[in-house]
Order: structure tokens, then C-alpha cells, then sequence
């Protein structure tokens, strides 16, 4: 059973004050209305006509105080009627209506206590709220009542923000030597200094102003003295590697150094985290046997790293950890896959590792995976933690929990944190931490002493530009029947009046639809593509999109290699290789899911979106194989949108998450600020089957594309795959079922569209 905190406890007792303030009310009003005041008639308003309006707001009647729903009031009203002028009868009656309607969502915690004096929404809703915004309605019956929430803005000042006016508040706030007051958002801030002061003064005005302070926590790290770590401590650090930092790697290698090597390096994707870490771990190397955590794929890039930029460390130092059965020698430095790790926790834990690197720790953001477990438990006795991602959190401020707690244990407990930045309340199904609250200072924290994120706007002025297209898809071959125009529209239908998992389930089978009945258009789109002889990728998710884009290079006899979740990952570095440096190989066909990071790929210059994903961040991850360091070209993003398809949803749900992360500084790019083209509706001239004027068959998808383009060799030359299992059957089934087990689908819950 989990216990309140104090907020929940002062939350507890403001309502528990407001329903004996609406007892009273009840009990005065029963009084005075007294028998007719509850007979059916008078219960319901008399409109000009003598006709009566049920169910209409009745503004002074006590009955309406919890706005019970019609039946409820049906009751109270006959019960009232019989038994007569008796007020306690009548009072205990309207309670045991209140009580049927209120108590199940007041235990839900889920909005508002009281009726809203103006709100058109829920007003029928009698509930809980933790939030202050959510708390106008208690000013109507304690008066003047207000809540009063206070969160740091910046590492020296805090803001004030008020559910509503109360004369007495501001007056302390204009007392307040530092304060400052922004009219636009009517939020008043103050230096540090005045929070004891301002609390205490406010703290005079209760019950009418109920305070939410800020943590102590938060506050004793904004007023401790910031540290500095001189550059002269880069001289400690392996001259190969020191020499080629950048200024602004040198600045995250002295804030790290700063840290004492526990910190969370979140650049974004493609400015050298890699570099950095090393350069901070070769500092800390007295804590060594160093641990590196990474992804399956990227595990022999940091043998080569190591290898080229500590040349100290001897080779035979240096272990990569591949399978089962490999004996954990004593290397000094073990490099292993997340799942690795996992399985080999128990040797792990008996090496005891003094430094360890997280790379992509947006892995660890589940604090229920064994992964997670396995990682905090090693972190415990390591002296030295770097996180490396560029995409901290993928949906919202709770993923950030986990991978601040492997940091520092000691910052704040779950419960803490959830409530104070993840609107953490009480639901129906437990604790519902999936919001957001008090982003600004969340914010704050991080860049104080937990994280450091850069951007390439920042720091990398000079890098080549990035630019993003949508480009809408030709309709003709989208809509190709009357069954595919049947099908989408029975999804959108459905989704607009489906909730939940039963909606989670229609939009994961209406995305693996949206990739069925988009193949065709994307690959006439690229037969246009290839001729401007420039060197892309094209990312997809779906093995129906991945295989038809096969496909269509094979017929077009282009040279391309592809890379997805079969791949074996020891093919994986040579085919970037091959992408890289051969003039020749012209397409990178990737899996969204699969290699989203941990590859550079920037000799492309045109980066093609055949399908979307739902969080943004793995599509900031996708753009940055290409635009990062080593790219001298300008780079082009293209969306490829189907209208009426799930695009428009994804797109839309993208927006919304993209917001709430940038607020917390971990996500600076606008998906949305993208020019619109459409593709060359001509392209659907180009094979037969594209032609309007052949009807096309009504499940186009299940021989796949390829039948359809010509001509269609059966394995291209040009195919530089290693695929030989591929599975040339459309698999849409599987490819939703692997993505709900995927840990994103959280981000589910998050719908709203
Ligand atoms: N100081 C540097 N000098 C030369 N090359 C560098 C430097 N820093 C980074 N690079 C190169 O830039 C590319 C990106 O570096 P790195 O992979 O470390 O970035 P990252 O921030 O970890 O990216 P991601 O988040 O995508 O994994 C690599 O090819 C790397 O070799």
C-alpha cells in the first residue's frame, strides 16, 4: 500500500473541508426549501410553457452542489417527496445519492471535487485533483481560496503560479525585494533569496491559499556553488584522444570530470558522445575495469574506438562479450550487449566494475525490465556512470526516472519525482505517472548537475544543413479499389469512437495496413528518386514495405544494401562500410526499429521516411545517421504521407510528444516545420499496373509488390543482402506483434486523437 505524501495529505484535508462546507450547505438549504423545494416538480425547472425541463442545471438547489446524474437526482427527489419535511431524512437521502455518484470517481483522483462554476465539461463530475491548475472550483466554497505553486525557473530564480486572484497573496508577492512580474503570463518570479520569506507570509494566508513548495532537494542544489573543472585536466587524458576533442566536447568532458564521472551525456545524436565518454573514462582510469553497455549492433564500434583513440589500452585488454558461452576473463575492458549483461549479471556483479558506460541508456528507461535491474545493481557498486543517449526519453518525463537514478541514487524517491514532474496521481489502475508537470524545473535539475545536452545549432553551427519535406503520396496509387477505400475508412471510423487498448490494437492494424496499401506509391516515388543519381536511405518498419522496397531496387538495378533485424550484426559494420565508400552503392534500405542509432551514414544526402513511428525521438535517432559530424553536405528528410492513412494520426501524436520533450530541453527539433510537396502524380505512369485504366486486383498485397513491377528478376545482382531466410511473405501479423512487445507502446496510453 503505498503511503501520501504531505501534498496528498494537505489534498486530502482541503476536501475533506469542502464536503463538510457542502454538507453545511445542504443541511441550510434543506432547511430553508423544506418540503416543496424536493417534490418532482419543483426539482425541475418550470420553463414559460408549464412544461418541466429535466435534467436542467439547477444553480441554488444543494442538490446540485455534486451534480449527481439524472437518475440519482430522480431518487433523492422521491425519496424526498415521501418522507416529507423531515431535513435529516432528506439530508442523509441527498448524501446517499452524493455518495453513489461521487465515490467512485472521487477515489479515482482523477479531476475536479465541486462543481465547475462555468465549465461546460465533466461538470457532472464530482472527483479528486492534485493539480493546481485544476483547483478554481474550491474558491467558490471556501471563499477566496487559492492554490499557490512555486518551481524553479532557473538556477537562482523561482516563479509563482496561481489558481486564481487573492488580494492578500499578491500583496506578499509585491513585498518581495526581487520579485518580478511577467503580465503575459501573470506569473510572478523572485530570486532564491525571498523563498523563505515569501513561504513564510503566504504560509499566514492559509486556509485560503493552500502552497506547493519546492522540494528541499531542489532547492539546496540550485543554491550549492557551481563547479568548475579547469581544462588543464584534459592534459590527464590520452594525447591522441585529447587532441582531437572539440571546444565543446572538451566543455562536456570537464563538466563530466566535474560531475565526478556520474552524469548523463545527451547531445543530440552525431556530435561524438562516444568521444567524449572515452576521453572521461581514460580520466577516471584508476577505477577501471570499465564496462560498456550497448547495443547489440554497435559492439565492435567501440572495440574499433577504443582501439584507434586510447592506443594505450593493449588489445588483448579488451574483451567483446558475444554469446553464452564466452569465459569473462580478466580484461580491463568488457563491452557487451544490453541482453548480455542481463545474462551474465552474476559474473558481472563479481568483476565489479568502477566505471561504466550506458550507451543508448534510453534502454534503461523501463524501471520493471530485468535490464534496467541488472543495471542499477552494478551501477550500485560502480564508483563512475556515463550515460550516453541522444534521446534520453522517447514519449515523456517518467522515462527519465531510471536513468537519473543509476546517476544518483539519491536524488529523489519514484513517488517524489513522479509527483512533483510527472502529474503523479492516484488512477483506477494504480499510480498514473504517464504525465507532466513543473517541466521548467525539471529542466533546471538536468542542466545543473545531471545532464548535458548540446545541440548542433549550438555547437555546430558550420554543419551542413538539415532540411524536411513531406511529401504527399500520389492518391491514385494509394486508393487503388473500392476495398482499400473500405478498409481505411472502417479504421478512421472506428478509431474516433474506440478508447484504450481496444483503440492502441485498431491503430497498430491500421498502421500495418497503412504500410500494405502505401507500397505501391513509395516505389513509383523512388523510381523518380533514383534518377536524381543521389545517394539516400530509405527507412520503413514493416516487412511488407521493407521487401516491396526490395523489390523495387532489384527491378530498378540499383545497387543497395539493406539492413533490418535479421541482419547478423557482424555484417552489419561492412555493409555501412560498403554504403560508405563505394561510389556505386547508391541505397541504404534500413529498418526503423533496427537502425534507428548506433550507425553513421553520411554519405547519404537524402533521407527517405517510407513509414512513420510514433515517437519522435526515434525519428530525430533516423535523420542523424546522416546529419552529424563527417557530413559536408546539405541533408533532405522526406516524409512520405498517404492521406486518410494512419499518417495523419501518427503525425498528429508525434506533435504532441514532440512538445512535451522539448519543454524538458531533451528534444529540440520541429517535425512539423517541414516544406510540403506532393510526388509527380505522372509517376504512376511508369508500370502497367499503375495505369488507372487497369483495375486492380482487390488484395493486391498478399502476392506482393513485386508481381507487379517488370521486369522482376528473381535475386537482383545488385542485392548486397544477406537476407537468405528473408520471409517473402507479407507478414503483418508479426510485425504487430512484435511491435507491442516492444517497450514504446506505452506511449499508447498517451493517444489523443
Ligand atoms: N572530435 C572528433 N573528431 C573527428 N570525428 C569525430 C569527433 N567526434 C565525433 N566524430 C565522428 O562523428 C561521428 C559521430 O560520433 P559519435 O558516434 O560518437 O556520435 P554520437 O553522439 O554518439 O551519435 P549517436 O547518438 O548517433 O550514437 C562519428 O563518425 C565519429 O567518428
Amino acid at each position: 500500500m503505498s503511503s501520501c505524501n504531505s501534498f496528498e495529505i494537505a489534498e486530502k484535508k482541503r476536501i475533506a473541508l469542502a464536503k463538510l462546507q457542502a454538507k453545511k450547505s445542504q443541511l441550510l438549504a434543506s432547511a430553508s426549501a423544506g418540503k416543496s423545494a424536493l417534490t418532482p416538480t419543483s426539482a425541475q425547472q418550470q420553463v414559460p410553457n408549464g412544461k418541466p425541463k429535466p435534467n436542467q442545471p439547477q444553480a441554488k438547489s444543494p442538490l446540485n452542489f455534486y451534480r449527481s446524474p439524472p437518475a440519482a437526482q430522480e431518487k433523492i427527489s422521491r425519496t424526498a417527496s415521501t418522507s416529507g419535511d423531515n431535513k435529516s431524512s432528506a439530508f442523509l437521502n441527498a448524501l446517499k445519492a452524493i455518495k453513489q455518484t461521487s465515490a467512485r470517481e472521487l477515489s479515482r483522483g482523477a479531476a475536479h471535487p465541486y462543481h465547475r462554476p462555468n465549465g461546460e465539461n465533466g461538470r457532472n463530475k464530482p472527483t479528486l485533483s492534485l493539480a493546481p491548475e485544476k483547483e478554481k472550483p474550491m474558491a467558490m466554497l471556501l471563499g477566496n481560496s487559492i492554490t499557490c505553486n512555486l518551481f524553479m525557473v532557473s538556477t537562482h530564480r523561482f516563479a509563482a503560479q496561481t489558481s486564481g486572484y487573492h488580494e492578500k497573496l499578491i500583496a506578499v508577492f509585491k513585498n518581495m525585494p526581487t520579485r518580478s512580474y511577467e503580465s503575459q503570463n501573470r506569473i510572478w518570479s523572485f530570486d532564491l533569496s525571498d523563498y523563505q520569506s515569501l513561504h513564510t507570509h503566504a504560509a499566514d494566508l492559509k486556509p485560503h491559499v493552500h502552497m506547493v513548495g519546492i522540494p528541499k532537494k531542489v532547492q539546496d542544489l540550485c543554491r550549492q556553488p557551481p563547479t568548475v573543472t579547469e581544462r588543464s585536466v584534459l592534459a590527464s587524458i590520452e594525447p591522441k584522444l585529447a587532441d582531437k576533442l572539440l571546444p565543446f566536447q572538451q566543455d562536456g568532458v570537464c563538466f563530466s570530470i566535474a560531475q565526478k564521472g556520474r552524469i548523463m551525456i545527451c547531445d543530440e545524436m552525431g556530435l561524438g558522445k562516444t568521444y567524449q565518454a572515452l576521453a572521461v573514462a581514460d580520466y577516471f582510469k584508476d577505477d577501471w575495469p570499465l564496462l560498456i553497455c550497448t547495443t547489440a549492433s554497435t559492439r565492435d564500434s567501440w572495440a574499433k574506438h577504443i582501439v584507434e583513440l586510447l592506443p594505450k589500452v593493449p588489445i588483448h585488454y579488451i574483451q567483446v562479450l558475444n554469446n553464452n558461452q564466452q569465459y569473462l576473463g580478466e580484461s580491463q575492458v568488457l563491452i557487451t550487449s544490453y541482453n548480455m549483461m542481463e545474462r551474465h549479471e552474476d559474473k558481472l556483479l563479481q568483476r565489479r566494475y568502477g566505471f561504466i558506460i550506458f550507451d543508448e541508456s534510453h534502454t534503461l528507461k523501463n524501471s520493471k525490465a530485468k535490464c534496467t535491474v541488472t543495471a542499477k545493481r552494478l551501477t550500485d557498486q560502480a564508483k563512475r556512470v556515463v550515460l550516453l543517449s541522444g534521446t534520453p526519453a522517447l514519449s515523456r518525463p517518467l522515462e527519465l526516472f531510471t536513468q537519473l537514478q543509476l546517476v544518483d541514487g539519491k536524488f529523489m524517491s519514484f513517488m517524489e519525482f513522479t509527483t512533483r514532474y510527472c502529474d503523479g496521481k492516484q488512477s483506477t489502475f494504480g499510480w498514473d505517472a504517464n504525465g507532466q508537470s513543473n517541466l521548467e524545473e525539471l529542466k533546471v535539475i538536468l542542466t545543473l548537475k545531471y545532464m548535458l545536452r548540446r545541440t548542433k545549432n549550438e555547437v555546430l553551427p558550420q554543419l551542413a544543413e538539415k532540411n524536411r519535406e513531406t511529401v504527399v503520396l500520389d492518391p491514385a496509387l494509394v486508393w487503388t479499389n473500392d476495398e482499400t477505400k473500405d478498409t481505411l475508412d472502417a479504421f478512421n471510423k472506428e478509431l474516433k469512437t474506440c478508447k484504450g487498448r481496444a483503440m492502441e490494437e485498431i491503430l497498430l492494424r491500421f498502421y500495418a495496413r497503412t504500410a500494405e496499401v502505401k507500397a505501391k506509391a513509395v516505389c513509383a516515388y523512388l523510381k523518380t528518386l533514383v534518377k536524381e543519381q543521389k545517394k539516400f536511405i530509405i527507412f520503413a518498419h514493416h516487412r511488407v514495405m521493407m521487401d516491396a522496397i526490395s523489390d523495387c531496387l532489384c527491378a530498378l538495378k540499383v545497387q543497395y544494401i539493406r539492413i533490418d533485424g535479421q541482419t547478423r550484426s557482424d555484417l552489419r559494420s561492412d555493409f555501412v562500410d560498403t554504403f560508405q565508400k563505394k561510389k556505386s552503392c547508391k541505397v541504404a534500405l534500413l529498418s526503423l526499429k533496427a537502425c534507428n542509432s548506433g550507425i553513421t551514414l553520411t554519405a547519404a544526402e537524402i533521407i527517405v521516411f517510407a513509414e512513420l513511428d510514433w515517437n519522435p525521438s526515434t525519428l530525430a535517432q533516423a535523420e542523424s545517421r546522416a546529419h552529424r559530424i563527417g557530413q559536408t553536405k546539405n541533408v533532405i528528410c522526406r516524409y512520405l504521407m498517404a492521406h486518410n492513412t494512419a499518417d495523419d494520426i501518427i503525425w498528429n501524436m508525434l506533435k504532441n510528444k514532440q512538445e512535451v520533450l522539448s519543454k524538458v530541453g531533451i528534444f529540440a527539433e520541429n517535425l512539423q516545420k517541414a516544406t510540403h510537396t506532393a510526388a509527380p502524380t505522372s509517376s504512376h505512369k511508369i508500370e502497367e499496373f499503375f495505369s488507372p485504366a487497369k483495375p486492380a486486383p482487390s488484395h493486391p498485397e498478399k502476392g506482393g509488390i513485386r508481381q507487379y513491377l517488370s521486369p522482376a528478376p528473381a535475386k537482383a545482382p545488385s542485392e548486397l543482402n544477406n537476407n537468405t531466410e528473408k520471409a517473402k511473405e507479407s507478414n503483418a501479423e508479426s510485425d504487430i506483434a512484435a511491435f507491442l512487445n516492444d517497450d514504446d507502446d506505452e506511449a499508447f496510453m498517451d493517444l489523443d486523437i
